[in-house]
């Protein structure tokens, strides 16, 4: 049993799967091609259904089990879902293959972290804009610095954001797409510094409230809040200080040269969190592709206001994935409320839904239209 031999083995295999992904992912965009035509939809859970079943019959004479195989394929599918989608937008909004975009931080925050994910996706380029506070990066885009801007909407552990909603509230800028990431948030150090002797940690205020639990844990460590998680990083690696620490992600601590001592920090095992990308002018999501449409209304103090604008939606077979509701300045004691519809702005229902919430809302403004990234995965049944 030669070990170097067994690992060179084993790296073929792995070359070997990567080019067959690779060849499958291709084919996948055929299919993207074939839909386009056909005006089908992406997702097709029937079909899925049958890939899971035949790979797990598959799999089963080869050894492998189901769990493993369903997990794996899962993944695959998800990447094929997304590649798919941000392909068909991208042909119905042909674009530039540079694009600015503007985001919180510096890089290796989470924003950037984010966009970088979503641009890769759609084979972009990106120009990066940090900024110091949320403001800015909607005004970079308002003022024409970038194309885009990423922001933060809601999180899994400390909930909205609701500094990003009033901000949305008072900007002529749409929602263009949507993008889920996985928040990983780790304790990093300097390179071999002993955690017994860490004073202080820098982090984001949206961090520290996500690792409440945790953070609860240091007695006597100073918590200093900072404008981002890359903000956080660059106080540790720039004081070369073995008694700091920073609240990160781990390939935001690669970037920053800072070793994780310590990960999955957050409340929540699954810690997600949504960006919201916007952009000066609306984009249109092909009908093929799940879509989302994001209305804000202020619907007066009339009893019952809220639940009849909700029944127009739920009387036009619409689906509401999200309800939130902010202050409205100037008005103490009224709501803006933020709805997430599961539908395409072009459709008939949704038309249909805004004409007739115009007439009995105070105020209805349509935030933006734009293809849903969260792919729920098919269970075998
Ligand atoms: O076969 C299709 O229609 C595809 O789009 C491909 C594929 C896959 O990757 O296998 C992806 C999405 C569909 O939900 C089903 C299957």
């Amino acid at each position: 049993m030669d070990l170097n031999k067994i690992r060179t083995d084993i790296n073929q295999v792995d070359s070997d799967l990567l080019a067959l992904l690779a060849r499958r992912r291709q084919l996948t965009l055929n299919v993207a091609r074939s839909k386009e035509i056909d005006l089908k939809p992406v997702r097709d859970q029937e079909r899925e259904q049958q890939l899971l079943e035949k790979l797990v019959a598959l799999g089963k004479e080869q050894g492998l089990d189901a769990q493993y195989v369903v997990r794996l394929f899962q993944t695959i599918i998800e990447d094929s879902v997304l590649r798919q989608q941000a392909w068909l937008q991208g042909r119905q909004n042909t674009s530039q293959d540079l694009v600015r975009v503007a985001y919180l931080g510096a890089r290796g925050s989470y924003s950037h972290i984010a966009a970088q994910g979503y641009f890769a996706r759609r084979d972009k380029s990106i120009v990066e804009l940090g900024c110091p506070d949320f403001h800015e990066v909607v005004q970079a885009v308002e003022q024409g610095n970038a194309d885009y801007g990423i922001l933060p909407i809601e999180n899994t552990s400390s909930g909205s954001i609701n500094e990003v909603y009033d901000l949305l509230q008072q900007t002529h800028l749409q929602i263009v797409g949507e993008t889920t990431e996985t928040i990983g948030h780790c304790l990093l150090t300097l390179p071999g510094a002993d955690l017994e002797a860490i004073d202080t940690i820098y982090a984001h205020p949206q961090v520290i409230s996500q690792c409440s639990n945790h953070l609860r844990g240091y007695s006597g460590v100073k918590l200093e809040y900072c404008a981002s998680s890359a903000h956080a990083m660059a106080q540790v690696a720039n004081s070369q200080d073995p008694t700091k620490a920073a609240i990160a992600s781990k390939a935001g601590g690669d970037l920053y040269g800072l070793e994780v001592r310590r990960a999955k920090l957050a409340n929540q095992a699954e810690n997600e969190s949504r960006f919201i990308l916007v952009a000066r002018k609306a984009k249109e999501v092909p009908v093929q592709v799940p879509a989302k449409t994001t209305l804000i209304m202020a619907t007066g103090q009339r009893a019952g206001a809220l639940v009849d604008a909700l029944l127009v939606l739920k009387n036009n077979g619409l689906i509401m994935s999200k309800l939130t509701s902010r202050p409205i300045p100037g008005n103490p004691w009224e709501e803006m409320f933020y709805l997430d519809v599961e539908a395409n702005l072009s459709s008939e229902a949704m038309q249909q839904a805004l004409s007739e919430l115009v007439p009995i809302t105070r105020f209805v403004k349509v935030l933006g239209c734009y293809q849903s990234e969260r792919i729920l995965p098919t269970e075998l049944e």
